[in-house]
């Protein structure tokens, strides 16, 4: 039972958890690998020993959870709102309740620091909590018709959606599919990352002690091949993506096949715009949070961060200062603000990245170097010191291309008119930010550059009640926010004669 992984975190330091217990979970129940094939050994990030194996679901297993999570949607979905929110309102608390525990276990899995997977950990219950606040408050719309007739609208659940998450919030990523999909009288069957597939079966199993019935919220674990037989199986209503562009155009063909819905979080390439006038500090604090989360493996990060020329120097020297005093190393370790990439191949790839940046032309002025911390059970840990590259130009790979690590491009601009047409000219469009003291500017920049969110004189600040989604290639669909019960939801209107019909025939 995770009770007995969960106990053992308060104790437990990097490089010494294994995990034995089986990640699947369905029927109420964690379930075993029907067979143990295929293994793939799951990393711990911060020391690269094996943490776990994982076996992928296949055909049978996915076939089963989501006969599961059906029957659950026939019962759950019976409950009027309230009844529900009751429900959900006791899973938030008891994920408050075991905040610190499943932040340790999230950051053995992920490797990312401690104080961001508290805050990761706040807000899931937090979505939770705020979808268990909307759960009583769906309704619908009366409509009067001539002659006494009238109609109605039921907002109606979907019936059992797919969830499939990416590794860099893995127990966010699970709430926040879950949350909304849950309020409205769905059930959700969802697939972690194949790289962190810890944390998800927790929150299944806290979803079971706060009463939902067996099989509403359903973990099966593998990777691609499990993913598609999700988006084909023909008892699935809708899917929700959180991933790479590419995979999320193949989850949306595949859907199409059998008309689900689909919501696609995707990557992205976002700017943030500094102008003269914006309160330095704060804009130098705005471009380190826009970029060194979760050791910059953010989709909404703003990785092209375009500086108005006079003030160029001053920001570099600052931005760089505070990137060299990064804490980086263990990432239990309270002091710690930088922890470990995903995998060895993601280090990789982001090295290769900054060496190509140098190559095309860029100047590292810190970091980009993989990073050896002096514990000696870190040695194989997947390390980099956070980079920052100048004298990028708009046709650089870095400046073009989603990295997905620590890694700054910062690129001079002139004026306003030039920056947003440079900031709107990509493929991508999550998010954007701009800092300045001017508020027209700050509102005609907002409405002027193409992405889902723009951050006003901040960067990276999600709270659950604002919606989260992009524009062009990065998705569509929201996340959060009022908007996605629509997401989550059909209506059904129903039309009442009260006089005698009035037939053509
Ligand atoms: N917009 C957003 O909210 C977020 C977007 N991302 C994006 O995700 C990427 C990194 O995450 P990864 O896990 O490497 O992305 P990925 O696209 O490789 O995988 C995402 C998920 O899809 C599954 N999957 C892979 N192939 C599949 C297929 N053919 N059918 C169904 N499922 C399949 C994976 O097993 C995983 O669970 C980055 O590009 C990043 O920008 C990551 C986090 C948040």
């Amino acid at each position: 039972m995770s009770q007995s992984i969960l106990d053992t975190m308060p104790g437990a330091t990097t490089g010494t958890v294994s995990i034995t217990d089986s990640l699947n979970f369905w029927d109420g129940k964690r379930v075993k690998p029907r067979e143990e094939k295929n293994a793939e050994p799951v990393f711990e990030p911060a020391t690269g020993r094996v943490l776990c194996q994982l076996f992928p679901c296949g055909s049978e297993e996915v076939d089963e959870a989501i006969k599961s999570a059906h029957a659950a949607y026939q019962k759950w979905s019976k409950l009027a709102g309230m009844e529900r929110a009751r429900v959900m309102l006791e899973a938030a608390r008891i994920i408050r309740e075991r905040r610190d525990k499943i932040a340790k276990l999230e950051v053995i899995n992920n490797g990312k620091s401690i104080t961001e997977a508290q805050v990761d950990i706040d807000i899931a219950w937090q979505c939770i909590e705020y979808y268990a606040g909307l759960a009583g408050t769906l309704a619908g719309q009366h409509i009067q018709l001539p002659g006494g007739a009238f109609a109605y609208t039921r907002r109606e659940p979907l019936g059992v959606c797919a969830g499939i998450g990416a590794w860099n919030y893995p127990f966010q990523i699970a709430a926040w599919k879950s949350a909304p999909a849950l309020a409205c009288g769905n059930a959700m069957v969802f697939k972690p990352s194949p790289m962190t597939p810890v944390t998800a079966v927790i929150l299944a199993e806290i979803y079971k002690e706060a009463g939902v019935p067996d099989g509403l919220f359903c973990v099966v674990q593998g990777g691609a091949e499990t993913g598609s037989l999700l988006c084909h199986h023909p008892m699935v209503a809708k899917v929700s993506f959180t991933g790479s562009v590419p995979t999320g155009k193949k989850v949306m063909e595949m859907s199409a096949k059998g008309v689900k819905q689909v919501t696609l979080e995707l990557g992205g390439k976002s700017p943030l715009l500094i102008f003269k006038d914006s309160e330095l500090e704060n804009a130098v604090k705005g471009a380190l949070m826009a970029n060194f989360l979760t050791q910059g493996q953010v989709c909404c990060n703003g990785t092209r961060v375009y500086v108005q020329r006079e003030i160029m120097p001053q920001f570099l020297e600052e931005v760089v200062k505070r990137t060299k005093a990064i804490p980086l190393g263990d990432p239990l370790l309270n002091d710690t603000r930088m922890g470990a990439l995903i995998s060895k191949p993601q280090l990789d790839k982001v090295l290769r990245y900054v060496d190509q940046a140098k190559k095309e032309g860029a100047k590292v002025l810190c970091g980009g170097d993989p990073f050896v911390p002096s514990d000696p059970k870190l040695k194989g840990g997947y390390f980099m010191s956070p980079c920052v590259l100048d004298n990028c130009r708009d046709d650089m790979t870095c400046v073009k291309e989603e990295i997905f690590g620590p890694v700054m491009s910062v690129l001079p601009f002139d004026t306003e008119e030039e920056v947003i047409k440079r900031a709107n000219d990509t493929t991508f469009g999550l998010a954007s930010g701009v800092f300045t003291r001017d508020i027209a500017r700050a509102h005609r920049v907002a409405e002027n550059l193409e992405a889902g969110t723009c951050f006003i004189n901040n960067y990276n600040i999600s709270p659950v009640e604002v919606p989260f989604g992009g524009y062009k290639n990065s998705g569509f669909g929201r996340e959060n926010g009022q908007v996605t019960i629509e997401y989550y939801s059909q209506l059904k209107t129903v039309v009442v004669e009260m006089g005698d019909v009035d037939s053509l025939f």
